[in-house]
């Protein structure tokens, strides 16, 4: 094992140094399309200004005759393609497959400047994001790349979800994870068939009821996701980098949609993945805390002054923690705002309120 004196030190002779602290740049909504196909690739100048990352697919949703349609494919757009301040992923071939080693000699080669992230999917440990990250250093040299292409990983396998912890630290270039719940939901051998969202048969049963216990007995459907994205946070929160929700397949259903990245912004996650053009709104609304909430939480940064001590505003105790909490929830919204002018005048009057 490296030193971890080495753990910042570039991994191949004229590679860039690896970033110190992850940027947080706006991700509240991670597109994907198919760079094969010319008619979603040709939407790419209207659809880019709309979201904050845009994400060229090489891997499931993919067909195998089509993989080396969608490399040349987003090499052609991220050429042709100027995105201003929208950041350009991609999802490469899974590390067994026979594509994804053309997938990292070409982008990084031919597209490395442009790229700022390469999500790596059914990430199993350490040892992935080892193999990628040398492998990164070394086409970054031999690019003459100039800043480290980053790396997120999908947390979508058993072994994944085990190792969450490690594959979080494994390497400074480290920028994030995603949950991948359909994947994981085959890893798992779970019983359901849905891209994300709950099930009607996962729930809880209110207790028997009634004079002789035969009341109706209300049911109160769980969350299947909850346990791994909290676990993801946490492996995330403790390593510095960003947790995302994935994909929910069910594209008609965007109230579920709105449900599923709520739950995942409320519990930290600071984006999700958009498949579809409708499901892009959805994450820009959620992803973005409300008005209200930033106003209030400016309120109580003010109120605080150096951010120790006890005051009550409206009834509710503040101190230290609640302090904290408020500049979470303040620092995201001027993050935002420096994106999303709209954003901005909705916080702004929102304050003069
Ligand atoms: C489990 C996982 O790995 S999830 C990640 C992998 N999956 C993906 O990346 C899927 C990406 N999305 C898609 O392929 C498509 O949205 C589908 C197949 C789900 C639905 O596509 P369609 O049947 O064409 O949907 P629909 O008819 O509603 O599309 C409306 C328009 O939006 C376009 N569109 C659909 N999805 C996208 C997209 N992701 N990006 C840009 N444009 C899109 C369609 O081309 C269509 O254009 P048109 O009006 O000019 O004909
Ligand atoms: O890649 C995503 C998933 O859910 O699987
Ligand atoms: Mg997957």
């Amino acid at each position: 094992m490296r030193s971890p004196k080495d753990f910042f030190r570039p991994l191949a002779v004229g590679a860039p140094a690896p970033v110190r602290e992850v940027p947080f740049r706006p991700s509240r909504m991670i597109h994907f399309f198919d760079p094969g196909n010319e008619k979603m690739a040709a939407k790419v100048p209207d659809i880019a200004p709309t979201v904050d990352v845009l994400l060229g697919n090489l891997e499931d949703a993919v067909a195998a005759d089509r993989k080396e349609a969608a490399r040349s494919g987003l090499v052609k757009v991220a050429k042709a393609t100027d995105l201003g301040d929208t950041q350009l992923w991609t999802r490469i071939n899974s590390l067994d497959s026979p594509w994804a080693l053309d997938d990292l000699l070409t982008l990084v080669t031919e597209i490395g400047d442009k790229l700022d992230v390469i999500m790596v999917p059914k990430v199993e440990g350490a040892e992935d994001i080892h193999y990628v990250d040398r492998l990164l250093a070394q086409l970054e040299a031999k690019a003459g790349i100039q800043r480290p292409i980053l790396v997120h990983a999908i947390l979508e396998t058993a072994t994944g979800v085990a190792n969450v912890e490690e594959i979080a630290g494994a390497s400074p270039r480290m920028q994030g994870i995603s949950l991948g719940p359909a994947d994981l939901a085959a890893s798992r051998r779970m019983k359901t068939t849905r891209v994300g969202g709950g099930h009607p048969g996962y729930l809880v049963r209110e207790d028997p009821h009634g004079a002789d216990g035969s009341a109706p007995r209300a049911t109160f459907q769980q969350d299947l996701w909850h346990y791994t994205l909290a676990r993801m946070v946490d492996a995330c929160a403790a390593h510095g980098i960003l947790p995302y929700y994935g994909p929910f397949g069910d594209i008609k259903d965007t109230t579920a949609c709105e449900d599923q990245f709520r739950n995942a912004f409320l519990l930290g996650c600071v984006g999700a993945w958009s498949l579809h053009p409708v499901q892009i709104a959805i994450a820009k609304r959620v992803f973005s805390p409300s008005p209200a909430d930033v106003a209030w939480a400016r309120k109580v940064i003010d109120a605080m002054g150096d951010g120790t001590g006890a005051v009550m505003i409206d009834g509710k105790m503040q101190d230290d923690a609640t302090y904290k909490q408020c500049q979470v929830v303040a620092q995201l919204a001027d993050a935002l705002a420096a994106r999303d002018p709209e954003l901005r005048d909705a916080y702004a009057a929102a304050e003069k309120e």
